[in-house]
């Protein structure tokens, strides 16, 4: 199947206001969006899509510029999503579903295909057979519930051996014009839980999803299209909606899927090998949508009031960061002999790990599948990202590695044997052993999967094997080798006289871990950190240890790249983790940055990177160095 690169289409709907008094906050010109900083009122931010519909727009409008283009592609095989995202109140429902006078996407999109179908048929020289069919669900709290045949049962989500998104059990109605569509529609959507909440008078309580699948066939070949238009639920702050009890609960549905479609973007942007999909039943059902094979259209609406700022500066950065996303898409096609039910081909050995059995595969019976989306088909940009973040951390890795044994190696243990407890500096060095031996584990995992060469240092060999070698002048890896020809010499449960100069090596290691002259690397205060004061105090203590034992340059540089390696991992769980108040007790972060962290990783997903909080609005390369720097982390 020949891919496409297209990136996710992001334009911007601001709803009128809703009571002509209201201080309003959101300004457009063209094809930006501006409101005012909330850092600095003097400022205004700016942001910029591929088009940007004002509060006079029509639903006729939109329709036409962001969702009539791609019908054709549907109708020639091709996956198309149409979504609608924004805070509660902000028009979602009414650009999606509209009202009987004023419709909106969802009423269209079926006039509009049944039309073409029929200008289609009735051309000269039509050879096509067309036929259309609709699914609905929606997730309420984290269950798939059918809207055509309500059962209140939670549908389970599948997917297939080609990666195509299932939901097993889903009905699926054939309809052939209109009004066949308007009157299963009509009381299916009843079926929607909606509710009266203070933001919104009819909030949708769910996300909800219509699925129609076009069917164009002749003899031998066989075109499936799909079009998802999707209702997703606003986003709500429970600090201003007011919500008790069920509507509370609801909101906390909602917000947590929300925040996982966040997460996906991310991964998605960052070119994360493994795309957090499976979070949330939203972001599996729309995995097809963002970075799958659709061609796909986020519609964000935006409320223009500025007791709404809040969610418009959210949603604003959040639709900026979906217009990085690109999908690969495809024509789905069968050609040959075209058989009544979908063949499920044979799961690759990988696959069949995690994806259904090939029986249970093809017990799904053909009138209940749905949600289908070819995913296999987009994951080759997927893998290309994969295979570059392999290779750096390959890289990485590898010099990571190859350091601390050069480090280990030159590093000449005390001679005065000490007590055999295990002292700090001991903890420290089994803590690089251990980050070694993890390091190999995922060589080895990268090499099996994808067939990349591991380093020379990476074998099976744990890291403690290589401590047992002596420093050598040929170098770690002649170490390696010799350490591995005695492990392979030797045989289980035998004992076997060592080797000589393996006496001395496992000497050398019981001295080295018994040293005395380990002390614990500075912890930070706090959940791990502590003041640049009291940080040059224990290294004070550190350094009368050494002064009396005499100079150990190396054992101290393997003590500070442990406690370095611990210290940048507990800065960023720390701002992953924290409350608005526990984020003050890192150095330089103040009530109001500490709120800024905070909102930005409840709004945006964990950080990967220090380096990630340049992405919070007034968070400059400057701040950071001395964030990272008071606090002793490196990056
Ligand atoms: N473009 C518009 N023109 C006129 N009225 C609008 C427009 N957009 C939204 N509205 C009105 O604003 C109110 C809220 O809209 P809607 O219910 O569509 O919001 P929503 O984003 O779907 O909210 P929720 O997430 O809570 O379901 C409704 O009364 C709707 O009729």
């Amino acid at each position: 199947m020949e891919k496409k690169q297209c990136k996710v289409k992001v334009v911007i709907r601001v709803r009128p206001p809703l009571v002509s008094t209201e201080k309003i906050s959101v300004s457009t010109k063209d094809n930006h969006v501006q409101i005012f900083n909330h850092r600095n009122i003097n400022e205004n931010l700016q942001y910029e899509f591929s088009a940007v519909y004002g509060s006079e727009s029509t639903q006729q409008q939109i329709f036409n510029d962001c969702v009539k283009p791609l019908l054709p592609k549907a109708l020639s095989g091709q996956n198309v999503s149409i979504f609608a995202y924004g805070p509660t109140g902000a028009g979602k429902t009414h650009t999606m579903l509209g009202t009987p006078l004023n419709p909106g996407v969802i009423p269209r999109v079926i006039n509009e295909l049944f039309a073409e179908i029929d200008r289609l048929e009735n051309s000269e020289d039509n050879e096509w057979e067309y036929s259309v069919s609709f699914s609905y669900l929606e997730i309420y709290q984290e269950k798939v519930q059918d809207l055509l045949e309500p059962s209140g049962s939670d549908l389970p989500i599948r997917e297939d051996a080609e990666k195509n998104i299932l939901v097993p059990g889903l009905a699926k109605k054939q309809i052939h014009n209109f009004d066949e569509f308007k009157n299963i529609f009509g009381p299916a959507s009843n079926n929607r839980t909606v509710a009266a909440t203070k933001l919104n008078e009819h909030s949708s309580r769910s996300h909800s999803i219509v699925q129609l699948t076009v069917v164009k066939k002749k003899p031998c070949r066989i075109l499936h299209g799909k079009i998802y238009l999707i209702d997703l639920a606003g986003s709500e702050d429970n600090r201003r909606t007011g919500n008790q009890g069920i509507r509370l609960k609801e909101s906390g549905a909602i917000n947590k899927s929300l925040f996982s479609l966040g997460e996906v973007v991310d991964a998605i942007n960052n070119g994360l090998p493994r795309i957090p999909y499976r979070n949330s039943k939203l972001t599996r059902l729309l995995q097809d949508s963002i970075g799958g094979t659709c061609h796909s259209v986020m519609i964000t609406n935006l409320a223009p009031e500025e007791r709404y700022y809040y969610d418009t500066y959210c949603t604003l950065n959040f639709a900026t960061k979906s217009k990085k996303v690109v999908n690969s898409t495809v024509v789905r096609e069968t050609v040959g002999i075209v058989k009544p039910v979908p063949q499920v081909r044979k799961p690759s050995p990988e696959r069949k790990e995690e994806g259904p059995s090939q029986a249970k595969l093809a017990r799904l019976d053909s009138s209940t599948d749905s949600m289908g989306s070819d995913i296999g088909s987009s994951i080759s940009p997927l893998i290309k990202r994969q295979e570059a973040w392999e290779e750096t951390v390959n890289r990485r890795l590898q010099q990571m590695e190859s350091n601390l044994i050069t480090q280990m190696q030159a590093f000449k243990p005390p001679t005065a044997s000490g007590s055999c407890a295990q002292t700090p500096k001991t903890k420290a060095i089994n803590e690089l052993r251990r980050q070694l031996e993890e390091n190999q584990a995922q060589f080895r995992e990268l090499a099996s999967r994808h067939l990349i060469s591991p380093p020379p240092n990476a074998s099976n060999k744990p890291f403690a094997d290589m401590t047992n070698t002596k420093p050598s002048s040929t170098g770690p890896q002649s170490n390696l080798g010799e350490t591995t020809q005695t492990e392979q010499t030797s045989k289980p449960g035998e004992t076997t006289k060592p080797a000589a100069g393996t006496k001395r090596k496992r000497k050398m290691t019981e001295e080295f871990s018994c040293s005395p002259l380990f002390a614990l690397p500075p912890r930070l205060k706090k959940k791990g950190f502590v003041s640049s004061a009291s940080a040059s105090s224990l290294h004070d203590v550190k350094e009368n240890v050494t002064d009396k034992k005499g100079s150990h340059s190396k054992e101290d540089d393997l003590v500070n790249s442990a406690s370095q390696l611990q210290r940048n991992e507990e800065f960023l769980s720390t701002l992953n983790t924290s409350s608005v108040k526990d984020l003050q007790s890192l150095q330089t972060v103040g009530a109001k940055r500490a709120k800024l962290i905070f909102e930005w990783r409840e709004t945006y997903g964990a950080f990967t990177q220090a380096s990630d909080l340049l992405k919070i609005p007034g968070f400059t390369e400057k701040y950071l160095q001395k964030l990272l720097h008071s606090n002793l982390v490196t990056v």
